[in-house]
């Protein structure tokens, strides 16, 4: 099976994507509870030299992109979904955006310096993660990064909380993704980045979402 699992359920979202992100009443509010700041953070994190080479992975309508152009990087846009990459190329025509996932990079010989994603690594199963982090360490230099920001819980009774608060509340579609998608507890995600070959650390950034930034040993 295609590791581009979700590309239904993204090709029908992109259009209202950036309506979800910013609507504080919602039920993705906590999600994405300061969602700006999130991709300002996660493009500061990144703190290379401008016009180093960084791949963003599931750049979904290139929210977190148009922060990275911004910060002067030389960006290598990765989006699956069709209907998202069309978003993301009427926001920045000029952007170079293509088709592949996590585990198909659509690279060739650049000289990689970061590779950078939001809210798009839990789609992958934990064993498609470490694949993926193998795969990125091999294409990185000793001190090059890893830098993501998504759902993570603190443990499994944080994700049951999550869960039962989701159906208590009545938000299907938060239910539905907490239940069908591969988010990962922070001791797991923290095994798979070393045994990928990075030294990793986290911090949360929302009651969701963390910061992973992991450097390449
Ligand atoms: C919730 S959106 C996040 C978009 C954007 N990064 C942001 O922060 O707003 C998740 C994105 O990941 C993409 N995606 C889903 N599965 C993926 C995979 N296996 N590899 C790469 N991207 C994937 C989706 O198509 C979607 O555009």
């Amino acid at each position: 099976m295609s590791v581009a699992r979700f590309n239904e359920r993204f090709d029908q979202w992109a259009a209202t994507y950036d309506e979800t992100v910013t609507d504080p009443t919602g039920e993705y509010a906590e999600v994405f509870a300061g969602y700006s700041r999130i991709l300002a953070r996660v493009a500061d994190e990144v703190a290379l030299p401008p016009g180093s080479v960084v791949v963003e992975i599931g750049v979904g309508t290139g929210n977190l992109t148009r922060e990275l152009l911004a910060r002067g990087y030389r960006v290598i846009g990765v989006e699956p979904s069709r209907e998202m990459r069309q978003q993301a190329k009427r926001k920045l025509p000029d952007l170079d955006l293509r088709d592949g996932d996590f585990l198909h990079l659509p690279l060739s010989d650049e000289r990689v310096a970061a590779f950078v994603s939001t809210y798009a690594f839990h789609h992958l199963t934990d064993e498609e993660k470490e694949t993926a982090l193998t795969q990125m360490a091999a294409r990185l230099a000793p001190g090059g990064k890893v830098v993501f920001a998504d759902t993570v819980f603190a443990s499994e009774e944080e994700r049951q909380a999550c869960i039962e608060e989701a159906r208590r509340k009545g938000h299907v579609h938060l239910l539905r993704d907490l239940e069908t998608e591969f988010y990962p507890t922070l001791p797991v995600l923290e095994t798979l980045y070393r045994r990928a070959g990075f030294a990793v650390s986290f911090e949360r950034l929302n009651r969701y979402v963390w910061l992973s930034t992991a450097v390449r040993r």
